[in-house]
């Protein structure tokens, strides 16, 4: 059943089903989003609610409606005399002032509906750059300074989230606020493992739980308790004292209606359909890009073993060694144990899947992305050992079809992979070093291992898929 339709009679009379939930069409409708997503989530909306809105306002990234025109992606684009307003800012995912000016207009927006309107927000990752709004008197500089220094010193999203909700009129509930006393039904595609809705975009729309102590210990652990600028210590100062607490919500409607977990069951369903014996591993996949790359290139040899007849197949060790690399991992929702007796003597060929964020050090000055990298190395890893009668192939790319700052999605590598590039004179470790994966795959075969999709209009992390197969 399609999460979001529209249902009742035929003229204005309709409803606007969500999940179990209908709102009347009588109410006029409004719309607001922010995302990296959102434009083709606004276009789809505007395809079945067109007639029913009144007024939007979206914040997307810099140059995203020039690309998707470019790729031919129509269904991706708002109609030519659209009721919705576009801004398009916040370059290389920093919030600037054209993403100030888009708040600016959303806060407006809200503020100004009432008690006989619906707000649907749709919202996506990178939400939060898009929708600065920074509580006076701390400044869209400061803002973006502090959350910089977060950032590079290694907070992870959910702390530097707690930070931003801090800081701003918009976020930690502030937008369901602004919007009060409308209905407001926020769409949520999920970016972050385990699809926290208060922390997807900073949580515009979900009452914040988080108390000043929380950001004063987030600001310690990184060492910028003591330079803060007057204008934040402000700010929190005055939170402290608010007695009016957090947002209240009780006027919103939150549903995650794309996610990580949502991608890679459409994908299980379509290997099925291709004859594989499809399994989920973990949405939650997490942790630097080496030590998920030894866990894959371990996981293949383990099930390679429990796939073919006995021969060489691979020890008790090494079986211990891929239960140990996954507890370092950390996941949360693995079926490591479900998925290998899934496999066992499966007979026919089997597609693990998984899916979420590992992270990156950078190191070299390198082009590339995480699943270019991880591909790389799963690749140069599956070369180390023989695996016997099988045949081995490994996926890794980003839901939104952008890896890091290049064109490609991904790319897609085989146990052959290190040899056949020591014959193009192409050494793996040495684009390892620098992170330097896209130059290596762009050069290696002509770039026939490069996952090229273009922008796909969703974004819910990335997808790993290993595809073995026996002789
Ligand atoms: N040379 C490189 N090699 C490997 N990874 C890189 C390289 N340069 C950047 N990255 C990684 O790319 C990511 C940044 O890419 P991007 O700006 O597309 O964000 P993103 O996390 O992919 O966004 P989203 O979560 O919305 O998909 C970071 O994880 C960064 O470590
Ligand atoms: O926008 C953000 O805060 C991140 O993409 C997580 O949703």
């Amino acid at each position: 059943m399609a999460l979001v339709s529209l249902g009742g009679g035929e003229e204005s009379s309709g409803q606007l089903k969500v999940r179990d939930r209908s709102f009347q069409l009588r109410q006029n409708l409004y719309l607001v989003g922010f995302g990296k997503a959102v434009l083709g989530m606004a276009a789809a909306a505007e395809e079945l609610l067109g007639q029913h809105l009144v007024q939007g306002v979206i914040s997307v990234p810099k140059g995203i409606r020039a690309a998707m025109e470019h790729a031919g992606k129509q269904e991706m684009l708002l109609k030519p005399h659209s009721r919705i307003q576009v801004f398009e800012g916040a370059e290389d995912n920093l919030p600037d002032r054209d993403a100030l000016r888009a708040a600016l207009a959303i806060r407006q927006l809200a503020e100004g509906l009432t008690a006989d309107d619906l707000l649907l927000v749709l919202i996506s990752g990178g939400g939060s750059a898009l929708l600065p709004a920074p509580i006076p008197p701390v400044t869209l500089e400061e803002k973006q300074t502090l959350t910089k220094l977060l950032a590079a010193r290694g907070a992870n999203i959910q702390e530097l989230n707690t930070i931003r909700k801090a800081l701003s009129q918009l976020k930690g509930g502030g937008l369901a606020q602004a919007a009060y006393p409308a209905q407001v039904v926020s769409l949520i595609l999920s970016d972050v493992v385990g699809d926290p809705m208060e922390v997807i975009a900073s949580g515009p729309t979900v009452a914040s739980v988080h108390s000043v102590q929380d950001c004063l210990h987030i600001l310690n652990r990184y060492g910028l308790r003591a330079a803060l600028p007057r204008s934040v210590k402000t700010v929190l100062a005055r939170a402290d004292s608010d007695p009016h607490g957090p947002h209240s919500c009780g006027h919103v409607l939150n549903v995650i209606i794309g996610s990580n977990a949502l991608a890679l069951a459409e994908a299980q369903r379509q290997a099925e359909a291709l004859g594989y014996r499809a399994m989920v591993l973990s949405t939650a996949m997490q942790g630097d890009v080496k030590s998920v790359a030894q866990f894959y290139a371990l996981l293949v040899r383990v099930v390679g073993a429990h796939l073919t007849p006995p021969g060489p197949g691979t020890s008790v060790e090494e079986d211990e060694q891929l239960y140990e690399l996954a507890a370092k991992l950390q996941l949360p929702d693995l079926q490591l144990k479900e998925a290998l007796e899934a496999v066992a003597g499966a007979g026919s060929p089997v597609c693990l899947l998984a899916g979420g964020e590992p992270t990156v050090q950078l190191q070299g000055s390198g082009k590339g992305g995480r699943n270019q990298e991880l591909a790389l190395r799963v690749g140069a890893e599956l070369g180390q050992w023989p695996l016997g009668p099988i045949d081995v192939l490994f996926l890794s790319g980003g839901t939104d079809g952008q890896d890091g700052p290049t064109e490609a999605a991904g790319a897609w590598v085989m146990p052959e992979l290190a040899s056949q590039a020591t014959t193009e004179g192409l050494d793996v470790a040495t684009f390892l070093a620098h992170n330097d994966s896209h130059t290596f795959f762009s050069r290696f075969q002509g770039g026939a291992h490069l996952l090229h999709t273009g922008l796909t209009g969703t974004n819910v992390m990335d997808a790993h898929i290993l595809f073995l197969r026996p002789q």
